[in-house]
């Protein structure tokens, strides 16, 4: 991604390039001056129709649809969410940020005309802000009342502000970020204060989440801070792994950075800067160096609607290690602790679904295989700290509930169950419950 060039966000035609020549003027005898010779490109033009009308098309608006070769090499339909001239180009030279239909918003990315079709090009409308009201109100209905992240009173938004909210956060601010011994790229805008702006990689302190626009400032201040491990207490530790609970009160800039961060690797999400009412519960390995934050989840401090995790996530450089199954594992530790039921705040992301459905499987089935005799949702719920409504759908999508005799049963025949297991996935790490020291939150206050 270059960083030098300006990014259109109106979507009105470009403004005359600083290369482009000027205005043809007569000569001082009123004759016409001799027309510049045809450059290779031209000759082509003029003499191949179908290139000509591609390059009318040319720079593609905002909003056209078009075939767009992947990493993959293989075309896939995208659509045209941004596009900035390209510096030092000519008139039509634009570099287009682009959304992939198929695939998560974390895939968008800047590509270069070559890797377009214009053969395919679609249309160049762009999508009614009315219709995204419509979506978003059946995607989003949760409303928060607090801060933290989450998309809260975007069905309140009028459709300006909602335009202004969607123009603002489409195009990934912050392309790579360096975190510990890891450079990661990043999956979706996150708003950061003003000044950060102009940056593409941010240098993040991994201790105290402190960022920094330049690796010298990084290195100055690694020498610096005395955080090695995340600023509260140690609650778990089995092995190499820890787990520190933060108070978003007590650690207000800790809390804030790490939002944005996360912010990072979440979508639809809303980072504001109050996170008191939330604890922060970070993974970390350690070794002799410090701890190494490895992902975490947040947890309101008091949820009315039995939410026993607000947000989690693992860093890209440590997913698919089982990671994110040992923090779900943990949210319900906290739960059983707590004497509560709980599940996680809605809506979940496809990866945060995968994810949460593998856990609620696998816990609910290996009870299910080990049980005697009959055992119904409640027991199920008691037992796990899993919200009835998880365990019913979880059932469900695997067809385990029927309905025989004007009442709905759990069908546990072994065989399916095994099958089921095995396409859960892995077990994730184990939390060994033993080893976690906490109390739940009371207000101090
Ligand atoms: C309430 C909410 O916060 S919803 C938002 C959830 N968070 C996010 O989307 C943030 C970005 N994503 C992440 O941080 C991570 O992908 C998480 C937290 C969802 C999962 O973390 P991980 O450490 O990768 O989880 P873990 O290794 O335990 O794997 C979980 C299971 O999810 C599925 N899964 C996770 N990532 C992928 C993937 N990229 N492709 C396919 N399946 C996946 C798999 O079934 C996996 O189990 P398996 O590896 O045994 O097959």
């Amino acid at each position: 991604m270059g960083s030098s060039a300006n990014t259109e966000t109106n979507g009105n035609a470009p403004p005359p390039s600083s290369n482009q020549k000027p205005p043809a003027t007569n000569g001082v005898d009123g004759s016409h001056p001799p027309p510049p010779p045809l450059t290779p490109d031209q000759a082509i033009i003029e003499s191949d129709p179908s290139k000509k009308r591609k390059m009318g098309m040319l720079p593609l608006e905002v909003g056209t649809r078009v075939m767009c070769r992947w990493r993959d090499g293989k075309h896939h339909p995208v659509k045209v969410i941004e596009r900035r001239r390209i510096h030092n180009g000519g008139q039509n030279d634009y570099e287009y940020y682009v959304h992939y239909t198929e695939f998560n918003r974390r895939l968008d990315e800047w590509t270069q005309l070559d890797q377009l079709d214009l053969d395919s090009v679609e249309c160049a409308v762009d999508e009614k802000v009315e219709d995204k009201v419509t979506s978003l109100k059946m995607t989003r209905h949760q409303k928060r009342k607090i801060d933290e992240t989450h998309i809260e009173g975007h069905e309140e938004l009028d459709a300006a502000s909602l335009r202004e909210h969607e123009e603002f956060t489409k195009v990934k601010n912050i392309s790579t970020i360096e975190l510990g011994k890891y450079e990661i790229e990043t999956w979706y805008f996150s708003p950061f204060p003003p000044e950060y702006n102009d940056c593409v990689k941010l240098f993040f302190c991994e201790f105290c989440l402190n960022f920094m626009k330049r690796k010298e400032q990084l290195q100055r201040h690694m020498r610096k801070c005395d955080l090695k491990h995340p600023p509260g207490d140690e609650i778990y530790r089995s092995g190499t792994l820890s787990m520190f609970e933060v108070d978003g009160k007590k650690n207000k800039v800790y809390a804030q950075n790490l939002c944005y961060l996360a912010k990072l690797f979440l979508d639809h999400k809303t980072l504001y800067y109050d996170v008191d009412l939330f604890l922060f519960y970070v993974l970390c390995e350690c070794d002799d160096r410090g701890c190494h934050m490895v992902g975490y989840f947040s947890k309101e401090k008091h949820s009315e609607e039995a939410y026993n995790l607000a947000c989690i996530l693992t860093l890209p450089s440590y997913q698919r290690k089982g990671y994110g199954k040992f923090l779900i594992a943990f949210s319900y530790e906290l739960s059983k602790k707590e004497g509560k039921v709980g599940t996680p705040e809605r809506p979940l992301s496809d990866l945060g679904l995968l994810s949460y459905r593998g856990y609620w499987t696998r816990v609910l089935l290996e009870i299910l295989k080990k049980h005697k005799g009959n055992i119904s949702i409640k027991e199920l719920s008691d037992v796990t700290a899993i919200k009835a409504e998880d365990i019913l759908s979880t059932l469900q999508s695997l067809e385990l509930i029927q309905y025989r005799k004007g009442q709905h049963v759990i069908c546990a025949d072994p065989k399916v169950l095994d099958r089921h297991l095995k396409a859960a996935g892995r077990g994730g790490l184990d939390v060994d419950a033993s080893k976690l020291i906490w109390t739940p939150y009371k207000d101090q206050s």
